[in-house]
């Protein structure tokens, strides 16, 4: 009913917020928009559920998320995928490893630094209840 439009809305802004500055941050640069397949021909080949901070955006917007934990399932591809994409030991992999591990541990301390845990049990009372 209403007020869990209003919980769900509130949801929303956290998550546009979080993606925003995950975006406006430089070290995840190379997170920002879907690999691009005419200049990395073989990745759907390996990475089979690509994601990006673009598409987290689009999801938000589209209503995809009615939990932050939801949320988090997509946040993780995003470095997962740079890990399983880049496991060489050269400068260029390390490097983009090194900024998968530092996107994981920003989110991480975000969530726990401003997500109420009174409100995420609200989200997860709704999306049990859909
Ligand atoms: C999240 O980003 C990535 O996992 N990657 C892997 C690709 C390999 C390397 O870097 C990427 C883009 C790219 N384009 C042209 C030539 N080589 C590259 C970005």
């Amino acid at each position: 009913e209403d007020q869990e439009e209003a919980v769900l809305r509130e949801l929303r802004l956290f998550l546009r917020n979080v993606t925003e500055r995950l975006t406006l941050d430089r070290r995840f640069k190379a997170f920002t928009k879907p690999v691009d397949i005419e200049e990395v021909p073989d990745y759907l080949m390996v990475i089979k559920k690509p994601m990006d901070l673009s598409t987290l955006l689009t999801n938000i917007d589209e209503h995809k998320y009615v939990t932050v934990g939801e949320f988090m399932s997509d946040t993780d591809l995003i470095w997962q995928n740079a890990l399983e994409y880049n496991p060489d030991s050269d400068p260029m992999d390390r490097h983009i490893r090194h900024r998968a591990c530092a996107l994981k541990d920003t989110v991480r301390a975000i969530i726990k630094d401003e997500l109420d845990e009174d409100f995420e049990r609200v989200c997860e009372e709704i999306k049990e209840s859909r």
